[in-house]
């Protein structure tokens, strides 16, 4: 979408850049000159998709490298270290993508409270920690950036099944427009993306998984009846992270082909039959025709 080297001069950190949408972020923001540093758990998935990522064959030549970084963002030390490893490679940092997440769904009463904890540290406390990490560097330095949170749908809407995730995604949404309130004076903007469902292996893994995938087909309650596709992600993940949204600040833009719209009081009347819509026509004429006499 962004023109050729739009990114060219930036350096973003991508927590969880090794894989899913992280990763297809990463290969866009590259292809647009971007340095990038990405970072997560397992050391052995970054460098495998740090070697994939700077040796394909459509890769521009004026494209940015990759940098990637062992760090569990529930570790204050180890954010450190991929702050300062990043600034000593690339000279400085302009964006942070808080994307890295642990979710499963499970009926709520089944939970520990280690495994609340475990979804809600590594989603809200990274998504906090790293950003304050960061924002820090950026206020000492005099240095504008910005931040873009990867959330949900539901972190607006709540949703049963995935209560932590939804807890801690709507902490980090109202954390973004609070900061981007806070920090607008220092040239400081955050943003969120609400996706829909984009297949990745994590979270097909663990939202949709065999037995119940196909009764849990996402796509029957989407209005454009289909999943979405990780380049147009992609694309808009590299415009909030761009100087060409620069005047957006505190905004999440939603991107589900149009799921959150379900809500509406009557859309499921999608099921009628068109037989059944000529009967109920008739029948809603009949009560106007009706209420018309009773007026005369
Ligand atoms: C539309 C789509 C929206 C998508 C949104 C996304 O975020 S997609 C992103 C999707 N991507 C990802 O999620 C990627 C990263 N995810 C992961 O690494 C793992 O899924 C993780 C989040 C569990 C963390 O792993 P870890 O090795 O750090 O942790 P651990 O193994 O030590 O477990 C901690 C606690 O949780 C418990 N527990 C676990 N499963 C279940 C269950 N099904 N039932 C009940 N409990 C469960 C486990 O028993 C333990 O508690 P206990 O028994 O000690 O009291
Ligand atoms: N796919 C979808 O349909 C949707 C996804 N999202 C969001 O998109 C983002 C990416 O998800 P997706 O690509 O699908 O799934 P992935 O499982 O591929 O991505 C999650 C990433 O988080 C990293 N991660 C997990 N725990 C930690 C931790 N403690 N410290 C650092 N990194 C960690 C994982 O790497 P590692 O294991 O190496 O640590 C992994 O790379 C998430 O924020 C998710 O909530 C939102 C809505 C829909």
């Amino acid at each position: 979408m962004l023109r050729d080297g739009a990114m060219r001069g930036k350096t973003i950190i991508v927590t969880g850049g090794g894989t899913g949408l992280g990763k297809s972020i990463t290969r866009y923001l590259l292809q647009l000159g971007a340095n990038v540093t990405i970072c997560s758990r397992r050391q052995a998935v970054l460098d495998e998709t740090a070697r994939e990522l700077m040796s394909e064959p459509d890769r521009p030549a004026d494209a940015g490298e990759v940098l990637a970084i062992q760090c569990d963002v529930r570790n204050p030390a180890e954010i450190e270290q991929v702050i300062s490893q990043t600034i000593e490679k690339f000279g400085k940092i302009d964006g942070l993508l808080n994307n890295s997440a642990g979710n499963f769904i499970s009926p709520t009463e089944r939970l520990s409270y280690k495994a609340f904890d475990t979804i809600v540290d590594i989603v809200l406390r990274g998504t906090y920690y790293f950003t304050l990490a960061v924002g820090k560097y950026w206020i000492e330095n005099s240095i504008p950036g910005v931040v873009l949170n990867i959330s949900t749908t539901y972190a607006s809407t709540g949703s049963g099944y995935v209560v932590p995730s939804a807890v801690a995604k709507g902490g980090a949404l109202i954390m973004t427009k609070s900061l981007a309130a806070e920090w607008g004076k220092y040239g400081i903007r955050l943003n969120a993306i609400a996706p829909g469902p984009f297949p990745t292996k994590g979270a097909w893994d663990r939202l949709f998984p065999e037995p119940l995938a196909s009764v849990m087909d996402p796509t029957k309650r989407i209005p454009l009846k289909r999943v979405g596709e990780h380049g147009e992600l992609a694309n808009l993940a590299a415009y909030l992270l761009s100087d060409y949204s620069g005047f957006i600040t505190g905004e999440t833009v939603t991107i589900d082909g149009g799921e959150v719209l379900a809500a509406g009081e009557f859309n499921h009347l999608e099921q009628v039959s068109s037989e059944q819509w000529d009967m109920i026509e008739q029948s809603i004429k009949q009560a106007n025709r009706a209420s018309k006499k009773e007026g005369q």
